[in-house]
């Protein structure tokens, strides 16, 4: 089967640093792919690379077969990848319903368009008409997160990339992310990009630890939970949150 990513020796530098060095990636269609590592590891240099925002210095990018490494991000975004960056990036004078309607409008028309929005804001949780109303610059931080995510769903992707998706957010707010990440993913394959490792754990799926710009160890998240290797590269930090 075609991968929807592959990356055959991908290498990103900036000057003398090799933030991605030589990495060989494959990431098949339907799968939720969590990428992980220490800081500085390569994580942001690798998605900005996939998503066309940085020009990679060697290898090579494919998505479903086809080379995309010099593609300009909107080319890439046009082939059905969606990308969503820390910062949220939503339309604060505008209310929860008018975002996802302007994201949504972009692809559907009618009432395939109303469709579209409404089953996407009850599936992110947006399900009253008061929370449909209420103004983005009203919200929370975890709240316009979610309103960037049901932006994304709405546009039905073929591939997210979700760079720190529940950075900032209380225990519950993370949870709940959880449970929308894997909603989305039930229609769309998705890489999240974290150094959380509680929320990696709750995602539960195949993890991919990048360390020093190289790809670490793959592995299932129960059986990375249980690497010494791993584990010293966390510096046990972070690892004891995620037991
Ligand atoms: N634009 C840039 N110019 C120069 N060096 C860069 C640039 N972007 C990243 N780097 C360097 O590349 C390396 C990898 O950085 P990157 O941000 O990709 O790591 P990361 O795993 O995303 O880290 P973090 O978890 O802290 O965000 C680091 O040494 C960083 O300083």
């Amino acid at each position: 089967m075609t991968a929807m990513i592959e990356t055959v020796g991908l290498t990103c530098r900036f000057g003398g640093v090799v933030a991605v060095d030589n990495v060989s990636l494959k990431i098949e269609e339907g799968e939720l792919r969590c990428l992980i590592g220490p800081n500085g590891a390569g994580k942001t240099s690798l998605f900005k690379c996939l998503s066309g925002q940085v020009q990679p210095s060697g290898g090579r990018v494919l998505m479903k077969g086809r080379e995309i490494s010099r593609f300009h991000p909107h080319e890439i975004a046009r082939m059905g990848m969606a990308i969503k960056m820390q910062v949220p990036s939503v339309f604060n004078g505008l209310s929860v319903h008018e975002n996802v309607w302007l994201a949504a409008a972009r692809l559907h028309r009618g009432k395939a368009l109303e469709a579209i929005v409404d089953e996407t804001l009850s599936a992110v949780g947006f399900r009253s008409a008061e929370a449909r109303e209420k103004r983005a610059d009203e919200l929370s931080h975890a709240h316009r997160q979610w309103i960037e995510l049901a932006m994304l769903a709405a546009c039905k992707p073929a591939i997210a990339l979700l760079d720190e998706p529940a950075a900032g957010m209380t225990q519950d707010e993370m949870l709940r992310t959880v449970e929308l990440i894997k909603t989305i993913n039930r229609s769309t394959t998705i890489l999240v990009v974290e150094h959380d490792l509680e929320f990696i754990s709750l995602l539960a799926r195949k993890v991919t630890v990048l360390h020093q710009g190289k790809i670490f160890v793959e592995d299932t998240m129960s059986n990375i939970s249980n690497n010494a290797a791993v584990r010293e590269i966390y510096l046990g930090k972070q690892w004891r949150m995620a037991q």
